[in-house]
């Protein structure tokens, strides 16, 4: 069974739900992310229980999400739940097997040392561990166990903990660090009509764990394989190109010669195409380079550079993208737009963030379904978009936009992690978080001297830049 189901459950309280319906409350949560849902009726009869259960499971099994039981066996028999979720009290986890089979979920409440070690010998699925923090929800709760409780009762089980009791998107990172699996949640879920993103919230501190894993490692990989990235780009940050690329740790090649290209891509592990001062020869260079680095299967980020500024600049990007496979593009909305032949509305300045950040999702996805590859939209904040997953990343610093070659610069950053073996989709995030936090860190240690010190010192902090200093400073959210 996967164990990622046991990462976020609704439990539910039909006494907190103010007007909104159970049924609309439930398919929320599910919406919003919800792993499991907990039908949780204290005060009524078997026949309503069973009632209001099928409803339920109706809704469930739509999205083919777990409905679990709480206390009662009988219920779940009747309605062919998934499963139950028992207390100290409730019925006998070994009854309840043998009442259930084995195909079905069955949680066990757990809420202090003791107790663990009296029902270690259960047939149980996971644990319901809990209160972590005090709840209002339980009014025969147990003391709060805490952090510690938890983390000492992680190392006696390899079975899931699901964290219960007062759980929040404040505390929900620090469960997962210290042996939780999973969380229940209750009245943080449902405390007001946002159930949707109530949930969402929660879910988003699962998934930038997840990412972040899969991140960790990866510069200190990259500098130990030191591949050699060829660049096709434009002449006024060549030269930043290069130098940032031997800060993260590749080596960049550099080249204009059509004699010599075929030769370059053999052996390089990533290509980059930066269409920025475009001329004559570029045209034919990059179509050519395109074409090749498909056939020996590299890796190539695509900078469409002004595409849309010029006739002849969007010609160059149709032909570019109607002919070659790119790994990731990487653009500003304006030139992506351009790409999907969308108009350019001009929105007022303070375009509200909210329709702004509409408009890039909308444009994104648009571009991904059309083209199958990664994208990465930069601006205030920058986006990466995937078949499943859209990250939005927050670092970086206004006066990013005072120095040339920070997006080209982000395109060498990009190739230099496909070239290092990442999918496409984490080189993106790397390249373009990676660029966010040196133009932050660079502009703090320029503010009283200036843009040309910041460009130094971008370079310089991606020289330096290591996990440690990427994950401590990553601002990133999947949306
Ligand atoms: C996931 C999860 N963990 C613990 C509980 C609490 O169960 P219990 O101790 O039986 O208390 P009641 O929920 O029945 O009041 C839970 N429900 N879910
Ligand atoms: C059912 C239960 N068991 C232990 S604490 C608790 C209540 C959790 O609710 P909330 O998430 O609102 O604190
Ligand atoms: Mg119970």
């Amino acid at each position: 069974m996967n164990k990622k189901i046991y990462n976020l459950c609704l439990v539910t309280d039909r006494d907190i739900l103010n007007g909104k319906s159970l049924e609309k409350a439930v398919e929320d949560s599910i919406l919003g992310g919800a792993t499991m849902i907990q039908l949780r009726e204290k005060n009524i009869c078997e026949n309503e229980f069973i009632e209001i259960g099928k409803k339920i499971k109706k809704i469930t099994d739509k999205y083919n999400i777990p409905l679990l039981i709480n206390d009662k066996v009988n219920v779940a028999l009747e309605i062919d739940a998934n499963g139950v979720h028992l207390g100290q009290d409730d019925m006998n986890p070994v009854k309840a097997r043998e009442i259930l089979g084995e195909n079905k979920i069955i949680g066990l409440s757990i809420s202090t040392l003791e107790e663990f070690k009296k029902s270690k010998e259960y047939p149980v699925d996971y644990y319901g561990v809990g209160p972590i923090y005090p709840t209002t929800s339980k009014s025969d709760a147990q003391k709060p166990m805490g952090l510690e409780g938890l983390k000492e009762l992680s190392k006696l089980t390899d079975k899931p903990l699901m964290a219960i009791g007062g759980i929040t998107e404040e505390n929900t990172l620090e469960i997962l660090e210290n042996g939780g699996d999973g969380i229940a949640v209750i009245s943080n879920i449902l405390k007001d009509e946002n159930v949707k993103r109530n949930t969402k919230k929660l879910k988003t501190i699962f998934e930038k764990k997840e990412l972040m894993e899969k991140v960790a490692g990866k510069i200190e990989k990259l500098r130990d394989r030191n591949p050699l990235i060829y660049h096709l780009t434009n002449m006024v940050t060549i030269n930043d190109c290069a130098n940032v690329t031997l800060g993260i740790g590749a080596s960049p090649l550099m080249s204009f010669s059509e004699e010599e290209l075929e030769d370059i891509i053999k052996i390089s592990e990533a290509l980059v195409l930066n269409i920025g001062t475009m001329d004559k020869e570029m045209v034919s260079m990059a179509v050519k380079m395109g074409k090749m680095g498909n056939k020996y299967k590299k890796p190539i980020v695509f900078d469409p550079v002004g595409a849309g500024a010029t006739k002849a600049r969007k010609e160059l990007v149709e032909k570019l993208m109607e002919n070659i496979k790119f790994s990731v593009v990487k653009g500003n909305l304006a030139e992506i737009k351009s790409i999907l032949n969308f108009e350019s509305e001009s929105k007022g300045v303070d375009s509200l963030d909210f329709s702004l950040e509409d408009e890039i999702l909308k444009v994104g996805k648009e571009f991904y379904e059309k083209y199958n590859t990664v994208l990465c939209i930069t601006g205030k904040n920058d986006y990466i978009f995937s078949k499943e997953n859209i990250i939005k990343i927050q670092n970086g610093h206004e006066n990013m936009g005072k120095v040339t070659g920070t997006g080209c610069m982000t395109g060498s950053l990009i190739g230099s992690f496909l070239g290092g073996g990442e999918t496409d989709f984490l080189s993106g995030i790397l390249g373009v978080g990676i660029m966010g936090i040196a133009g932050e860190m660079g502009q703090e240690e320029s503010k009283y001297l200036g843009t040309g010190t910041l460009r130094v010192k971008i370079i310089d902090k991606i020289s330096k830049m290591n996990s440690k200093i990427f994950l401590e400073n990553i601002k990133l959210e999947s949306i």
